[in-house]
């Protein structure tokens, strides 16, 4: 009620609405209650529409304007819930000045018009012939761009190079990187029709761009996240990075010289003209780390270091020797990697991918001599990619047998189930039940036994500098070797992985042989201890060690024995 009011005398009306504020019923309106006859509940307030509710009666009146009882206390025009205290009628601080905040957003409508005006001009222009439909302006040399040591922190890429503070941009966050896309809202809602990336033909390379990377540490160390975006299908495909010369300082100077990091061609470009160093933060295209409040950069002396060793690298001198990056290709599964299921072991590769690529490398022989030796053999399962012997070196290097810092991707495809998706994976789970194998039972569905490709990886593998150099690639299914082969990465190495529990088998008969030495069942199990140990740090795994059981063991098979995965059976299993 109001200030001038309250020193008047009371009418009728006031003496009204105050009973029907202080009534029980007045919330609700009249409940159904057993201990009243139907005699007193005529007797309540009369109710001739829907229940009203005092609070809002009391916001009216205390002069709140347009105020609904869904928006009261949290607020339209509040500050949402962290003031909805303060909002409420009976607190004392009533006074208090409301927070207004309006959405930037522009309405629905609007966001449609323009979704549908940029759909046309890149139809259009790929009816004129562009070559490519992905807007990935051409590549410029990163440390051009955000890097620490080359002063170019706060500087708006293609301005002056000289600013040494980051600019605070004064733009909304959400303005800002919608600037950042030629159709404002594709970064946040991906939808295949808003990507700017046109599907391709049938016959035409997939297109691939690297959206956003950001650090995340994680048992095996620091890695970099990589989402991206392709021309094929609407999925996001990830890249999950180990390159620690990227954040440590020390794996830097581990490193041999000369080693490049495996950074985004597309994620580090420009993207548009005067993109702004924020949009390139938040994004993730900077290098080195990004700290909190950081503001310009003061480089130290191992950055000043490293920058000695980046320059060496540019003029191509003093490259040393180096271990070509580790790489899997790892298929979603959502039941082996987030519920646990022992069903399948990939919840387990995946970690174990993790783990080695972020192990030290030893540096042994130069092996792409080897396997071109023997490349024309390739059709033959035990030749298509030899076991390195550093016996049989031919170019003895001073490094051999330095360890340096392990680096390598995670190429995450999200081909659930083989390719033919979760749902059907859990059809082709109960035909399994029913006895079938998995090959059998994905047949039986009207489906491949495998319907995965291998294209949008290998163009992800490009982007991330992967694709000439050579890799060793970590996997036992022939498939993939093949498969990445015909997409014109360069694999010097397959690399083997046993199932945790089948290295366990291996372990014990090899400690059969060996049991008189001591020293070296010490250090076995010691390492023993610190992979369990490793593998108890992380927490998304559940249950985090080795998939075993019957069910897995069948699975295994039959990836040995019809799909000609390149393991060994433990003789104890034969
Ligand atoms: N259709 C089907 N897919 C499965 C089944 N179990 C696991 N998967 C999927 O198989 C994929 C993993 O592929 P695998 O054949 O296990 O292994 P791989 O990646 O081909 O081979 P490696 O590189 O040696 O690990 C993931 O997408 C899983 O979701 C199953 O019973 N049926």
């Amino acid at each position: 009620m109001s200030q001038s009011r309250s020193h008047q005398s009371l009418t009728q009306g006031d003496l009204d609405v105050l009973s029907f504020l202080t009534s029980d019923s007045s919330t609700l309106g009249p409940l159904p209650s057993t201990s009243q006859t139907q005699g007193q509940q005529k007797k309540s307030l009369p109710r001739r529409d829907s229940p009203m509710d005092a609070l809002m009666i009391s916001a009216v009146i205390a002069g709140s304007e347009k105020i609904s009882r869904h928006h009261f206390g949290h607020g339209a025009r509040t500050g949402a819930y962290t003031s909805c205290d303060e909002s409420r009628p009976s607190s004392p601080a009533p006074q208090l000045q409301r927070l207004a905040l309006r959405s930037t957003q522009a309405p629905r409508s609007e966001r449609l018009r323009l979704e549908r005006e940029s759909k046309l001009k890149v139809a259009g222009e790929q009816g004129q012939g562009s070559s490519s439909a992905i807007p990935i302006p051409q590549a410029q040399n990163r440390h051009d761009t955000i890097s620490p040591l080359s002063n170019s922190v706060g500087k708006d890429v293609g301005s002056s190079r000289s600013k040494r503070k980051m600019s605070m941009d004064p733009t909304p966050m959400s303005q800002t990187l919608q600037l950042a896309s030629p159709s404002a809202s594709n970064y946040f809602h991906p939808t295949h029709s808003s990507l700017s990336i046109v599907p391709s033909s049938s016959t035409s390379r997939p297109k691939v761009k690297c959206m956003a990377r950001t650090r995340i540490p994680t048992p095996h160390g620091e890695l970099f996240l990589h989402i991206y975006h392709n021309s094929v299908d609407t999925k996001e495909h990830l890249a999950i990075v180990i390159d620690p010369i990227q954040l440590d300082p020390k794996a830097k100077k581990a490193a041999p010289k000369g080693r490049k990091e495996i950074r985004s061609i597309s994620l580090d470009s420009v993207w548009r003209e005067g993109e702004t160093e924020m949009e390139r933060l938040v994004r993730g295209a900077y290098t080195g780390r990004l700290l909190p409040g950081q503001t310009e950069s003061n480089p130290s002396q191992e950055d000043i270091e490293m920058a000695d060793n980046d320059a060496a690298q540019a003029n191509g001198n003093e490259v040393e020797e180096d271990v070509k990056p580790l790489v899997r290709i790892h298929s979603e599964c959502y039941t082996g990697e987030t519920i646990g299921s022992m069903r399948c072991d990939c919840g387990e590769q995946l970690d174990e991918a993790l783990r080695q690529i972020a192990l030290p490398q030893e540096l042994k022989l130069q092996i792409t001599s080897q396997f071109q030796q023997h490349a024309h053999l390739s059709h033959l399962r035990e030749d298509l990619l030899p076991t390195p012997d550093p016996s049989r070196s031919s170019s003895p290097s001073n490094n051999l047998g330095k360890f340096v810092p392990g680096r390598g991707v995670v190429i995450y495809l999200r081909q659930e189930g083989r390719g033919i998706g979760l749902l059907e994976k859990i059809r082709a789970y109960n035909l399994q039940d029913l006895g079938n194998d998995t090959v059998t039972a994905n047949l039986l569905l009207g489906h491949g036994a495998d319907e995965r490709k291998y294209d949008i990886a290998a163009e992800m593998l490009k982007d991330l500098g992967l694709k000439e150099n050579g890799i060793r690639l970590l996997t036992n299914n022939p498939e993939k070797v093949i498969g990445l082969q015909n997409e014109g990465i360069k694999i010097i190495e397959r690399v083997g992985m046993t199932p945790r529990d089948w290295q366990c088998f291996t372990q014990n008969e090899n400690n059969n042989n060996n049991n008189n030495n001591n020293e070296e069942e010490e250090q076995k199990k010691e390492k023993e201890f610190n992979d369990w140990r490793e593998r108890r740090a992380g927490v998304g795994l559940i249950g985090a060690g080795s998939a075993k059981g019957i069910e897995l063991e069948k699975y295994l098979r039959t990836k040995v024995e019809r799909m000609g995965h390149m393991i060994d059976i433990p003789e104890n299993l034969q």
